[in-house]
């Protein structure tokens, strides 16, 4: 006789959340199918920056009642049971603090750390809120700072990619959002990760540094040669001169003749892109990644990647809002069932 050990098809209603550091999804779904996407641009940054969570908070509170309204247009009789939420939102510059679990953990163990709150002026509806993972000693010290990191919402994705077989049961993940995370599973559990803050730097030399007025407000939406060449030319600067040194010179860039604000900016990426790479070279070389992002900083850390050796593979942005919603809803699940 075969036991069927397939978790049920959810079909649950539900508000699901994806608070990150400068950007908030609300997606309202029936089971795992989405209804509707609501998003933000505001995070856990401007919480850290107003010295106040009250703008993070309106925003919720707003795409919340956003998604709501467009899931009842779109399925009558759609009524949320519960919200659900990971990422940036979870800790002390989100809505509530959720302490970090301990590395190595999978999907169960995160379901378990996760807490219930009721933040009435956020929502009416009972809010469970995933922990994020941290890796290395449980008091790290100065000296021993190197080996400490956390994430907080990417665990939530590779642990959605395992369950969906997109990611092997043992495998590395590098997540481009506003921190670059290399993330590594072993035998279906999160054991390490390492963060730069390489989305958010580059925002910043973009657009609050004297460079703004030397490169393009956005990354071309596809490649040509001309790109690849200043993108590598970026990566080779930073790797001599320095990040600092090297960011000048995109500024310096424009005296030569035939130089322009999209290439400048693709010099740019490299710049950061090196001083981020120089850390994991080693532990990447010959390994297959997991490329999690925006389609045009996927295709430049696939050119660098592949340059150093790896076998980077870029995950569609649809799929890996699909692992998001999975793992969310399956946590939630797991939580209900253990009630
Ligand atoms: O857990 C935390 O407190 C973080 O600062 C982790 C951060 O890097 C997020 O993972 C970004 O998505």
């Amino acid at each position: 006789m075969s036991v069927d050990t397939q978790a049920p098809v959810p079909t649950a209603d539900r508000l699901l959340i994806d608070g990150g550091t400068t950007t908030t999804r609300v997606w309202s779904v029936r089971g795992t199918r989405v209804l509707a996407e609501m998003r933000a641009t505001v995070g856990a940054r401007d919480t850290a920056r107003d010295g106040s969570p009250e703008a993070l908070h309106r925003t919720v509170a707003d795409l919340l009642g956003q998604a709501s309204a467009a899931a009842q247009e779109c399925v009558p009789g759609w009524r949320a049971q519960d919200v659900v939420a990971a990422g940036m939102i979870t800790s002390p510059l989100g809505l509530a603090e959720v302490p970090h679990l301990p590395a190595p953990a999978d999907l169960h163990a995160l379901a378990m750390g996760a807490r219930v709150f009721s933040l009435a002026h956020v929502s009416s509806l009972p809010m469970l809120l995933l922990p994020g993972i941290r890796c290395g000693p449980t008091v790290p010290t100065v000296d021993g700072i190197a080996d400490f990191d956390v994430m907080r919402g990417e665990e939530a994705v590779c642990l959605g990619l395992l369950e969906g077989g997109m990611l092997k049961d043992t495998g590395i993940a590098l997540s481009l959002g506003s921190h670059w995370k290399l993330v590594e599973i072993l035998d279906r559990r999160i054991t390490t990760c390492s963060t730069t803050m390489g989305g958010e730097l580059l925002h910043v030399l973009r657009t609050q540094t004297v460079l703004s007025a030397s490169v393009d407000n956005e990354l071309p939406a596809a490649f040509g040669t001309g790109d690849m060449d200043m993108l590598q030319r970026g990566l080779r600067a930073s790797e001599v001169h320095g990040l600092p040194r090297a960011a000048f010179m995109t500024r310096l860039l424009e005296r030569v003749p035939g130089s322009d604000s999209r290439g400048r900016l693709m010099f740019l990426l490299g710049v950061v892109m090196a001083a981020t790479l120089q850390a994991w070279e080693d532990q990447l070389k010959g390994r297959q990644v997991l490329l999690l992002g925006a389609r045009p900083i996927c295709d430049a850390w696939h050119f660098a990647l592949s340059a150093a050796g790896a076998e980077p593979r870029t995950v569609e942005p649809q799929e890996v809002t699909a692992a998001y919603v999975g793992a969310l809803v399956r946590a939630a699940d797991i939580v209900a069932e253990a009630r």
